[in-house]
């Protein structure tokens, strides 16, 4: 049995910060990794995913460069290897990164392999036995994949699939219309092949407001994504083309299928009943505002908690479990801004609430909106489709939520995030002194617009 100060399963987004906190401290941390270092992020999410995104822009923009002046004499082709070999190599550099940095760490043992509760504080990779007085669960999530009639019979592709796939696929079916499957939807649909979504809620990214939802889908279908949403009773089976898609009454066929439906928590093979550590019914790992589980020594981080989804609200999680072990501080996961993007092209940034949460909440609610055909830079940059959009309380002054679904919008939401982290009133957005030409210099514009909602 080998002795720790700390034992960290997964080095996804947060466990190799923490081991790096452990390790400056002078205290002795293990790190166990399953598959590779940098996790979902690094290996089947955000970075691979993200290098395609900008091959598909690319591809979109050179196939649009007439309308700038700028003469292409011949049609626009893809290479797919060699559009995959980027990506690759850009997850290949952030993992090496990451694993040398582990290994650079003088206080920090990284055990590849499977690990298991053996009970509280023991945790058993293979042969190897470890004990630690404070164990965190940084093991993030996998592909849902449910038992939909026919699945098992056909082959079909998950997020981790997709980043391997060294070919546009003839027609590729989508299933589920959120931010996994939108992605891949209109970057392979540029990439040049035919692309049906197909989404079971009445909208696509149906937690977005309605305007929202639909101005996503006409950017979709202006580039020839087929979307069928209120898709019911799904079920699949072989075709000499591919694969027979049947739903609501008719057969879609295409030449492959991507499921993109949700994910589930990796705590199904943890041996968290030998801990004693809870979880909820659908496995994500219970814990309180500063990520701590049910038994004592054991903290939960990242996706496998369930109260974040994404790369920047795991790498928060260290940010407090840190703060509070070693800095004195007492930070909570409540005094989190929430704050995401959907990297469609052009992209959505979003922060706080939506218009529809803060109307359930019982908020009295000022709204400001404006399209993207009225911002100077969008203009300028011919990628004018899209809106900004804010909500404030007009009681409180407070601001509760912004979306830009437009160019740059993944950047420019960081100005009322930032604003909402400050705890400002929305009044303070009127006098600032915005950059021109940008796509933020409209805020004061929306802001003075604002009406009651
Ligand atoms: C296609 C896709 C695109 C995405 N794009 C974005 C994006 O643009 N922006 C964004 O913010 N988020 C994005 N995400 C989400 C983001 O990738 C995750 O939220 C983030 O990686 C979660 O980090 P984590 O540390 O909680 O878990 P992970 O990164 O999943 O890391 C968990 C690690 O634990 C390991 N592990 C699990 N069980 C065990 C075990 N028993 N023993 C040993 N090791 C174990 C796993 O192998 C894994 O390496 C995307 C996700 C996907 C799938
Ligand atoms: N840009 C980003 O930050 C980014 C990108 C990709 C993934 N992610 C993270 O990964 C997580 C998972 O993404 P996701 O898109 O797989 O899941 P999701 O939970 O966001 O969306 C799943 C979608 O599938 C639909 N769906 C469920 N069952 C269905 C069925 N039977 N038929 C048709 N549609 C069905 C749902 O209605 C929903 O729209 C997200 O929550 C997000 O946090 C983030």
């Amino acid at each position: 049995m080998r002795t720790f100060d700390a034992i960290i399963i997964g080095a996804g987004q947060a466990g190799p910060s923490l081991a790096s906190r452990f390790n400056d401290a002078g205290e002795t941390v293990a790190i166990i990794e399953r598959k590779h270092v940098g996790g979902t992020c690094v290996n089947t999410g955000c970075k691979p995913t993200k290098t395609l995104v900008a091959s598909a822009y690319a591809a979109h923009l050179a196939r649009r460069g007439a309308e700038y002046g700028v003469v292409l004499d011949a049609p626009v082709k893809i290479d797919m290897p060699r559009v995959m070999r980027r990506a690759h190599q850009v997850t290949l550099d952030s993992r090496h990164g990451n694993e040398k940095w582990l290994e650079g760490m003088k206080n920090c043992t990284l055990i590849r392999g499977h690990a298991r509760f053996e009970d509280g504080n023991t945790i058993r990779v293979g042969e190897d036995v470890l004990t630690a007085p404070r164990i965190f669960l940084n093991v993030g999530a996998r592909a849902a994949i449910p038992d939909f009639p026919g699945l098992k019979e056909i082959p079909f592709l998950t997020n981790s699939d997709m980043v391997r796939l060294d070919r546009a696929p003839d027609h590729l079916i989508v299933i589920g219309g959120s931010y996994i499957g939108l992605e891949f939807a209109q970057m392979h649909r540029r990439f040049g092949a035919e692309v049906t979504v197909i989404e079971k809620g009445p909208h696509l990214v149906g937690r977005e407001d309605q305007e929202i939802s639909e101005a996503i889908r006409a950017v979709l279908e202006a580039e020839g994504v087929k979307v069928l949403t209120g898709a019911d009773r799904l079920s699949f089976s072989k075709h000499a083309r591919g694969v027979a898609v049947h739903v609501n009454g008719v057969d879609i066929v295409g030449s492959d299928v991507l499921l993109a439906v949700g994910r589930r928590p990796n705590t199904d093979d943890l041996g968290l009943d030998r801990a004693g550590v809870e979880t909820d019914a659908r496995g994500y790992i219970k814990v309180d505002d500063r990520l701590a589980t049910n038994v004592a020594g054991v903290w939960a981080l990242g996706d496998c908690n369930g109260k974040g989804a994404f790369t920047h609200t795991a790498y928060n999680d260290f940010e407090i479990v840190a703060a509070n072990l070693f800095d004195g501080a007492d930070r909570c996961v409540s005094d989190r801004v929430p704050g995401y993007a959907l990297y469609i092209d052009p992209p959505l940034g979003r922060v706080g609430m939506t218009e529809t949460e803060a109307r359930k909440a019982g908020r009295k609610i000022l709204v400001g909106w404006l399209p993207m055909d009225r911002v100077g830079r969008a203009v300028e940059k011919g990628e004018t489709q899209g809106l900004m959009k804010f909500i404030a309380d007009a009681d409180t002054r407070e601001i509760l939520g912004a979306a830009i679904l437009g160019a740059g919008g993944d950047e420019a939401i960081h100005g009322v995030l930032d604003m909402m982290n400050a705890g400002a009133a929305f009044d303070q957005l009127r006098w600032a002194v915005p950059i021109h030409p940008t796509v933020s210099e409209l805020w004061p514009t929306v802001v003075l617009g604002m009406r009651p909602g």
